[in-house]
């Protein structure tokens, strides 16, 4: 099946070599062809050219993409898009005075959602989480990490595990999963916070490992949750089983969790709403991804990630959505766009690269994923006919996709 995409407005995301991830001042460009083509066999992108260059070719389907744009779809580098029920309760608490924080301590929060998702069958969990993947599909996400984290007991870990991986057999969306047992103290644990940690170690990271459930390990490692020495030991417990850390730090405060996750090599670490120097400066000395998630701050009202700072110490950035039931319950990435160049200062240029090849490089599909590249896997947002590309965060609110494609095949959802 060879499909051709012609008469596109403009082509971006275009990169000739395979690039890891995009840093610095080089994050202010983002390649593009005018008046462009794009040529897909089967799964993957063949060909890519000016019109003026096109010759035609014999092809199975065509699309005309006059006025439209046509970008690499978004690689959401962190989700919790599995999970069972809401917390609008919690929401409308936080609107009369209530913090997050607060809401926690109190037995609400991530213990809500676990208490929830425990009482869910694995069935009805996979329902409720399909109609989400197929929301932020049709949004233009092609790709998703998808993290664990509202089970914390064994069976419900593997529950949420099971069913990340029934969504991977059954969606043509690219999918790797994060085991994230350590999200939060159960409350059967409460007095007990190295039991618990005990049975991540020796109970539910063996039983995911042989069933091959997780390519990443997570931990939240904040005040109240998880230490710097509770981190480390579930880091070092899951490097065993060779799984490599992507962890949420310096959400609420900055103690050193970035130069730990650095230590063990993580590919990303997220949130970083709080940063310091000595950050900064550990992160210009590693290949570790910073992540920001604009859409929870903008949801918590919590200061957002220093993304401006970051960028012009010459790091690179990611943007995804932290798509969850507490603190961020939208996968939207075209607002988490708008909401990093309204909020974080962040231009255009800057947040494409970092919604797509930096995404793909922060869930490690980089050679696959995140760019127009021939070889490259054909994951595509086609526009409506919009007057430029900076238009998508500019009208913030409104859709601007005509049609994602997914691995060569138009979505429908
Ligand atoms: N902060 C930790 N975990 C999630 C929120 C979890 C929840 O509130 O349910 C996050 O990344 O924002
Ligand atoms: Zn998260």
């Amino acid at each position: 099946m060879v499909l051709l995409i012609k008469n596109i407005k403009e082509l971006l995301q275009v990169r000739e070599s395979q690039i890891k991830f995009i840093s610095g001042k080089e994050m202010s460009t983002l390649p593009s062809i005018k008046n462009a083509f794009l040529l897909i066999e089967n799964e993957t992108i063949i060909d890519y050219g000016s019109m003026v260059h096109f010759k035609n070719i014999s092809v199975d389907k065509t699309i005309d993409a006059t006025g439209k744009m046509v970008m690499p779809a978004y690689c959401d580098s962190h989700t919790h898009i599995v999970y069972a029920g809401n917390r609008e309760l919690e929401f409308v608490d936080r609107i009369n005075g209530l913090s997050y924080e607060e809401i926690a301590k109190r037995g609400g929060g991530i213990l809500n959602s676990a208490k929830t998702l425990q009482n869910t069958s694995e069935d009805a969990l996979y329902e409720q989480s399909i109609q989400r993947i197929k929301e932020v599909m049709a949004l233009g996400t092609g790709a998703l990490e998808i993290k664990s984290g509202y089970g914390l007991n064994v069976e419900s870990e593997l529950k949420m595990l099971r069913v990340i991986k029934r969504i991977k057999e059954n969606f043509p969306i690219e999918i790797k999963a994060t085991f994230l047992g350590a999200h939060a103290i159960p409350l059967e644990y409460k007095n007990d916070k190295k039991g618990y940690i005990d049975l991540i170690i020796n109970v539910m990271l063996p039983e995911i490992s042989k069933e091959g459930l997780a390519n990443y390990i997570d931990v939240f490692c904040e005040k109240g949750y998880f230490s710097l020495e509770d981190t480390e030991q579930i880091l070092k417990a899951g490097e065993k089983f060779g799984l490599i850390p992507k962890i949420h730090v310096n959400q609420f405060n900055a103690f050193g969790g970035v130069s730990l996750g650095i230590k063990y090599n993580a590919l990303s670490v997220d949130h970083l709403e709080e940063l310091n120097d000595e950050d900064i400066t550990a992160l210009q000395n590693s290949l570790t991804m910073p992540v920001a998630l604009p859409s929870c701050s903008y949801f918590l009202s919590i200061p957002y990630t220093p993304g401006r700072k970051l960028i012009n110490a010459g790091l690179p950035m990611a943007l995804a959505s932290d798509y969850n039931p507490g603190s961020t319950p939208s996968g939207n990435m075209n607002f988490v766009l708008s909401t990093a160049c309204i909020k974080m200062k962040i231009t255009p240029e800057e947040a494409i690269n970092a919604a797509t090849i930096n995404g793909a490089y922060a869930m490690g599909i980089a050679d696959n994923y995140g760019s127009i590249t021939i070889g490259k896997k054909a994951n595509l947002i086609i526009t409506k006919k919009i007057p430029s590309y900076y238009y998508l965060p500019y009208a913030f609110g409104d859709n601007h996709i005509d049609q994602v494609i997914i691995k060569g095949e138009s979505i429908l959802y």
